[in-house]
């Protein structure tokens, strides 16, 4: 009998350990920490506190601290760090993979100085393998507590796509597959920076009409910008796209919400970071994404004062009043 496929997720942070936790129902999983304390901590009392509180992770579930173990193990490597931490984490993994080991990133940020997707610096990091992307309306501590989710696996190879598939799906999280890696790895990307508008909106109590508008406007916008790159404009009306940006823009559990809701209090970005605690990636990616898209020549406004907003150039009340001067134009006219 073949012995089953062996998963190995790096980053043990809140989405890291759960999706860990998701693939250790299904498959032998392992779970990489940098920080030692916190593997022993889920290898003897099953939880994982910086980041999930008191919730429990399945039995199955294995740490370690030791990159070399992992490189090892994984016949499927998970990336659950955050943006500007991929390159970091895989370059001990050069020359220690396995050549076919499929990657699968859950990162949705842009890597600071290149501009690249995740799966782009995966891809230099760790030449030839297959890479794609595990994304959608994924709030970690809500399927932590095990309540249902649909989330989709971005692979250009479907076969390889539909291989993963059973790896991390349960009766409680529904995953689909998609071949459009680039829309689908755009959609989670932009939608933080939506949702820091929209916890900005949140803090000013600007009204649910604005905030209906910056979702729809916002997703325009991820729309254009996917499309001017060569993704297909109907991935952004799928999970990864509209439904990442709705459940991001209105849970109060998002951290690009919740930040967005610190500067509309008047903290500073910095001040609004450190009291997150956790990673919110809109942050950092917001200035890079408007490089992008002036690249392309494409009109991102909503992107543009929430990216003046956190280089510290603008207040959120100026930019909410900034977006009141832009021209609407027509409504369908994406590119
Ligand atoms: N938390 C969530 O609900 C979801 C998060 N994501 C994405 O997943 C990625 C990771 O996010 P979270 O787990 O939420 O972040 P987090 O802030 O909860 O944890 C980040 C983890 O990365 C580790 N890390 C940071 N730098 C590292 C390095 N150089 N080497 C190794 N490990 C390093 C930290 O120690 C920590 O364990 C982000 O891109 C985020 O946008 C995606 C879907 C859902
Ligand atoms: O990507 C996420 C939900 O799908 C998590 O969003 P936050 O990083 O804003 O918490």
């Amino acid at each position: 009998m073949a012995r089953p496929v062996r998963v190995v997720v790096l980053g043990s942070g809140s989405w890291g350990t759960t999706v860990a936790g998701l693939a250790a129902q299904n498959t032998p999983t392992l779970l990489w920490s940098r920080n030692k304390e916190i593997a022993d901590e889920i290898n003897i009392d099953r939880r994982n506190h910086r980041y999930l509180g008191d919730r429990r992770l399945p039995e199955t579930l294995r740490a370690t601290a030791d990159i070399n173990e992992a490189a090892h193990e994984a016949d499927v490597l998970v990336v659950g760090v955050p943006s500007y931490a991929v390159r970091a984490a895989l370059e001990p993994l050069a020359h220690e993979l396995r050549a076919w080991v499929p990657i699968v990133s859950l990162t949705k940020g842009l890597e600071p100085g290149t501009r690249l997707r995740p799966t782009q610096v995966i891809s230099a990091c760790l030449p030839g393998h297959p890479v794609g992307l595990l994304s959608g309306p994924n709030i970690a501590s809500e399927i932590a507590d095990g309540k249902a989710a649909a989330s989709v696996i971005a692979m250009q190879d479907d076969s390889v796509g539909t291989a993963l598939q059973p790896l991390f799906a349960s009766k409680l999280f529904r995953v689909y597959r998609n071949t459009d890696v680039l829309g689908c790895e755009l959609g989670g990307i932009l939608k933080n920076i939506v949702a820091i508008a929209a916890g900005m909106a949140e803090g000013l109590r600007v009204g649910d009409n604005t905030r209906a508008m910056v979702l729809s406007r916002g997703l325009a916008e991820m729309t254009r910008l996917g499309e001017a790159m060569g993704a297909h404009a109907r991935t952004f009306a799928g999970l990864t796209g509209m439904g990442d940006l709705i459940a991001t823009c209105t849970s109060p559990a998002s951290r690009n919400r919740r930040l967005g809701e610190a500067l509309a209090r008047g903290l500073s970005v910095d001040e609004a970071v450190a009291e997150l605690g956790q990673v919110a990636e809109g942050v950092r990616t917001a200035p890079t994404v408007m490089e992008l898209a002036r690249e392309v020549g494409v009109e991102m406004p909503i992107a543009a004062e929430v990216a003046a907003v956190v280089g510290g150039h603008r207040s959120p009340a100026d930019a909410y009043r900034g977006l009141r001067r832009v021209t609407p134009g027509d409504e369908e006219d994406v590119v």
